[in-house]
């Protein structure tokens, strides 16, 4: 056969499931991009190569196409914030969608797992650990980092030098949750300008995530070499290697660490994490999960807990910088609980704070969350914003669609903590969903508003803090899983404050 016949051939093929999805599928029915609708490459192509975020793209589409968009052959998202509540429902056990779950390259492990059975029983043994009674028992240790924090602020403005806010919160949040995950860590607070290696490689790695997740092939060559081989057999791996290697070979030494020396754990200050993952009386099974499940669970738990408080700092201190009347509100407040920067007030004092406690929730209502949390409607189907959804198909909502909703928040891009503090703020609570809903919504909250008190508290007494310049386009951000910022991010003056 000629060698045209063999191309037409080949070409057909490749039409044939675009013909499938733009003419027979069951969602045909929904509008959307017409390429979208034809082919996941329409979502790789606006994720990888023109670096977009989805969620910000879909503001517009949803306002072209109505509350429902077809955003892939199988997938949709949902604009209208009542949709969240039908999709993350406390009684929906759905399966999380494989296309966004796997892009850490982990099988198991908390935030990965798949499957509602598998999260619930991994649930079981970690939840305990982040009930209020226990995360009052690691307060010492967010103070302890929080005061290691403004120690090295300190030190650095002496020095003259502005401080990269986002590298300061991101060595904060990962000594903190590290140290409660191996009871040990990296001493990220100690490293020059905030640039702790670790720190620096899980910045990186960040920008590779919109390739693992939309080209699985990549992802699975990535992935399927051990890290330390990597590490060992590459010629000048420590400058070549891939962040995302060294990220996971520096988790890897710390859980190693443990398992060599599992009485080590008992040093730490109070339980940590890893005392229960270790204690085959925790599991359901009576069985301690093998040491690649161990190795998944550290690495998901430290990217679920550092990056995410990190963001919400941030967002908070660039919108109070730019506020300068509500700083001053909010230090008369702090210093009514702390008036002697010698003695520290408690977790408890800084919760009984309505301005703070305002001030934390506008932060985390302005945080990046552009990642539509994609689930696999069951086989019986579902009903979603009204409408009938196949079974298999997958669902999903940005978090930023409901917390930049004029529908349900006034002037709904602009940070403002009396919201907080009105009448209808009750009401407007069940708008707050940061930490998602339902069957699989964080378990960290606790542990996350703890380090928000006390890291706010601290540099709000602690510091008269000013911009260095860092303007809105500096802060712009991307997310396609967990959101990184291209630019030059968050930088400023941090004078201590003498009494
Ligand atoms: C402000 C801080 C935080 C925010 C905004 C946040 C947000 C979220 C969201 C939206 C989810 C649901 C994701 C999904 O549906 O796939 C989630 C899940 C999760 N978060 Fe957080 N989180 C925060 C802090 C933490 C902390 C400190 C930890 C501690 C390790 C943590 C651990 C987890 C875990 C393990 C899951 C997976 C739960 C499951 O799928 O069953 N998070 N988080």
């Amino acid at each position: 056969m000629e060698i045209w016949i063999w191309l037409l051939v080949a070409l057909s093929i490749a039409l044939c499931p675009i013909i499938y999805n733009v003419f027979f599928h069951p969602l045909r029915r929904f509008p959307g991009p017409r390429m979208a609708g034809a082919t996941s490459w329409w979502k790789a192509y606006k994720e990888v190569f023109q670096q977009e975020t989805l969620a910000q793209l879909l503001f517009d589409l949803h306002r072209k196409h109505g509350d429902i968009v077809r955003i892939g052959p199988n997938e949709l998202h949902f604009g209208k914030p009542s949709a969240f509540h039908d999709i993350y429902h406390g009684t929906n056990r759905w399966d999380k969608d494989e296309g966004l779950y796997r892009t850490p390259g982990v099988r198991s492990g908390s935030f990965v797992f798949l499957k509602y059975k598998d999260a619930k029983e991994r649930r079981e043994v970690l939840q305990p650990m982040f009930s209020k009674r226990s995360i009052q028992n690691v307060e010492g240790l967010v103070w302890r980092n929080a005061n290691r924090l403004a120690t090295a602020v300190t030190k650095a403005n002496a020095e003259n030098c502005s401080i990269d806010l986002l590298y300061a919160f991101r060595s904060f949040t990962l000594d903190t949750i590290m140290y409660f995950t191996f009871g040990n860590c990296v001493d990220a607070l100690d490293a020059q300008a905030f640039s702790d290696p670790l720190i620096v490689a899980m910045d990186a790695s960040l920008r590779a995530l919109p390739i693992l997740k939309n080209f699985p092939l990549i992802r699975k060559v990535a992935y399927s070499l051990p890290p330390s081989l990597i590490m060992k057999t590459l010629p000048d791996a420590e400058r070549l290697a891939p962040r995302i290697y060294r990220v996971r070979a520096i988790i890897e030494e710390q859980l190693q660490k443990v398992l060599d020396n599992p009485e080590k754990l008992d040093e730490a200050l109070h339980q940590t994490i890893f005392h229960r993952m270790l204690d085959p009386n925790a599991h359901r099974s009576k069985v301690v999960p093998d040491s690649v499940k161990l190795h998944d669970e550290g690495l998901t738990l430290v990217f679920a807990g550092a990056n995410t408080v990190a963001d919400t700092l941030l967002m908070g201190h660039w919108n109070l910088l730019n506020q300068p009347d509500l700083v001053a509100r909010l230090k008369a407040e702090v210093f009514s609980v702390w008036p002697d920067l010698e003695a520290q007030p408690n977790l408890k004092d800084l919760e009984a704070l309505p301005l703070l406690t305002a001030t934390i929730k506008e932060s985390l209502r302005h945080i990046p969350s552009g990642v539509s949390l994609t689930r696999v409607v069951p086989p019986t189907g579902a009903v979603i914003s009204g409408q009938t959804i196949p079974g298999g198909t997958t669902v999903g909502m940005a978090i930023l669609h409901v917390h930049q909703s004029e529908e349900i928040f006034e002037d709904a891009l602009s940070f403002k903590p009396e919201r907080w503090l009105g009448e209808d703020a009750k009401q407007l609570e069940q708008w707050l969903v940061p930490f998602s809903r339902g069957p699989r919504m964080c378990f960290g909250v606790n542990l996350a508003w703890c380090e928000l008190y006390i890291a706010f508290a601290t540099l709000i007494r602690r510091f008269d803090m000013a911009l260095d310049g860092t303007t809105a386009a500096d802060m712009e951000w991307r997310e396609c899983i967990a959101a990184y910022y291209p630019n030059r991010h968050l930088h400023a003056w941090c004078q201590p404050v003498e009494c």
